[in-house]
């Protein structure tokens, strides 16, 4: 049922020793990277630079390297072409006529730390990110990677609300590095290749609010004992703080959220592009539950969000976890919308 990433849209073809694209979809779409010189940026960039839909890839971060970045990510053999944007006075020029921003820019966590411990710095980031997006491409697609998502798309959208160009199909958090994860896990219990696993993640993105419903599981996941079924929730829930422990003080995951990021900001590309049943989870404007944003697969198209497929059937272990998650989801919402508020 999920998009998976770079999955061929656009045949290939050899003529005269050079690449070219067919032409069958438009494949012309311009990508911004707001924080393509960090950690999670740079390989994302590297991902995009590769895929057959982008045509303009253009890298924005307020790091001195970053005209580094382009420069050297356009020395790749792909059609798309890329452009380096430092500081806020090029900001305008990276935005402008975008068809998707992803934003990875802020900062990560140390051990120790929640990831709602990052909002003070990423709220005003996201915020001016946003507020730039409002004025040179009010029409993209916003994926938003920035911790803690939970508060960060709040912040966009009111943002945009308040320059009058919201569209609640084209602001995203991105959840989907809880999907890989619970697929990979899963995978790995099972002894099939994580990529044949179909696995929705729904909620939020942070500890209680990530729930993996495991009872939908394709194929179902061969562990027939509750307690060894909480344990996986349980590891998908932290999976970002083992990384965070793991790497020592030295970030969180960049690798693997690369990876995710590319693969929702292909299926977003893959809608805008008219082809049909492109799903992904994704933490978007929703009605579905009490709380004013929620994480469920969604179908894309050619205006963003095409249709909320909820969550289907929960059982009573998930009943459970979607009420704990609550709380804390509202309070991260309340939280991003006052700061936009203010
Ligand atoms: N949604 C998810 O599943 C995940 C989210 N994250 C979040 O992604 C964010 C980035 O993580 P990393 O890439 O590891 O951090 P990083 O520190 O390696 O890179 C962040 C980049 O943002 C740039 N930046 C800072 N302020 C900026 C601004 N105003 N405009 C443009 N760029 C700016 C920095 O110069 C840096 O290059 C963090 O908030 C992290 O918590 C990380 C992993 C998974
Ligand atoms: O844990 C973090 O701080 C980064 C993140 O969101 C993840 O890896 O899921």
């Amino acid at each position: 049922m999920f998009s998976r990433v770079l999955k061929p849209v656009a045949s290939v073809a050899v003529q005269n020793g050079a690449k070219t694209f067919s032409t069958s979809g438009q494949n012309n779409y311009k990508v911004v990277v707001a924080g393509a010189a960090g950690g999670i940026g740079q390989p994302l960039a590297l991902l995009l630079k590769q895929n057959p839909l982008v045509s303009r890839l253009a890298c924005y971060d307020i790091a001195p390297v970053t005209p580094g970045v382009a420069a050297d990510l356009s020395h790749m053999d792909t059609p798309a072409k890329v452009t380096g944007h430092k500081g806020p006075e090029e900001l305008g020029s990276a935005i402008e006529n975008a068809d998707v921003v992803v934003i990875p820019a802020g900062v990560p966590r140390k051990p120790g730390m929640t990831r709602d411990d990052l909002f003070n710095t990423n709220a005003s980031i996201v915020r001016d990110l946003a507020q730039c997006v409002a004025s040179k491409a009010p029409k993209a697609l916003v994926a938003i990677i920035t911790n803690p998502v939970n508060s960060m798309v709040p912040i966009a959208s009111e943002v945009l609300k308040k320059a009058g160009v919201y569209d609640p199909k084209r602001v995203f958090g991105v959840t989907t590095l809880d999907v890989v994860r619970a697929a990979a896990f899963i995978g790995e219990i099972n002894g099939v290749d994580p990529r044949s696993v179909t696995i929705p993640v729904i909620g939020g993105h942070s500890g209680v609010t990530i729930i993996p419903l495991l009872s939908q599981s394709q194929p179902a996941v061969k562990l027939s004992d509750q307690g060894k079924i909480q344990e996986l929730t349980k590891r998908i829930q932290e999976a970002g703080t083992e990384v965070v422990k793991a790497k020592a003080g030295g970030g969180s995951a960049t690798l693997s959220m690369a990876y995710a990021g590319a693969r929702l900001t292909n299926a977003l590309l893959r809608g805008l592009n008219g082809e049909s049943n492109v799903v992904e989870c994704a933490y978007v404007k929703s009605d579905l539950t009490e709380a004013a944003y929620f994480a469920n697969p969604i179908l894309l198209g050619k205006n963003g969000l095409e249709k909320n497929l909820g969550y289907g059937k929960l059982n009573a272990y998930e009943q459970q976890l979607l009420k704990e998650a609550m709380p804390e989801l509202l309070k991260n919402i309340k939280t991003g919308e006052d700061f936009a508020k203010k």
